[in-house]
């Protein structure tokens, strides 16, 4: 697989990576390794950005793509560990809506995504579908995560705000 042409991609995609998770399950070691991402072991050296943090009161929608200033940014550590002190990157922070993961450990359940699917997610959201294809070609599973999502995805990224993401999130959430 060769590496991804990174000019024609607009976001920058960063991982503070705490390295306590299985490292041969870790998908954030993996975008490492295929240049699909950039991982940093110290907090002090992640770039401001929207930061992708599951317990943020705002929703993401396509209006953080501005405030991110073109970063987005993902904390990878083990579900275990990632509680709320553990998001303290200086950023924008926002929680995705409500999407399913297709990765094999959790498949089918809401919101606990992989580090690559929930920036895949956000990079969809923020109308970049050809980059979030490209970060998640080195899963074998990746393809399914963008097709079981179509449609929230779709509807997301179409929204004006976080309180519309909010609104149709609420759809989904009904018929769980
Ligand atoms: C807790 S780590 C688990 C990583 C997993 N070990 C892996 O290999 O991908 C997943 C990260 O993805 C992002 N993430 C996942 N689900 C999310 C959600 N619903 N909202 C916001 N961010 C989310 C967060 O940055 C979170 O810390």
């Amino acid at each position: 697989m060769e590496s991804p042409d990174t000019d024609a991609l607009d976001t920058a995609v960063h991982v503070y990576y705490e390295g306590d998770d299985d490292p041969d399950k870790c998908t954030a070691r993996r975008l490492e390794r295929f240049d699909r991402a950039i991982l940093h072991r110290r907090m002090n050296a992640v770039p401001y950005g929207v930061v992708l943090n599951p317990h943020a009161e705002q929703a993401l929608s396509p209006a953080d793509a501005a405030d991110g200033l073109g970063t987005l940014v993902a904390l990878d550590c083990s579900w275990e560990s990632a509680e709320e002190a553990s998001f303290s990157m200086n950023g924008v922070h926002r929680a995705l809506p409500f999407l399913v993961a297709a990765n094999p450990v959790n498949y089918g359940r809401p919101f606990q995504l992989t580090t690559a699917e929930a920036l895949a997610a956000a990079l969809v959201i923020f109308d970049e579908r050809e980059h979030a294809e490209l970060l998640l070609e080195p899963f074998r599973w990746g393809e399914t995560f963008l097709t079981l999502n179509e449609e929230p995805l779709r509807r997301y990224a179409e929204c004006g705000d976080s309180s519309e993401v909010v609104a149709v999130q609420e759809e989904y959430l009904a018929e769980e």
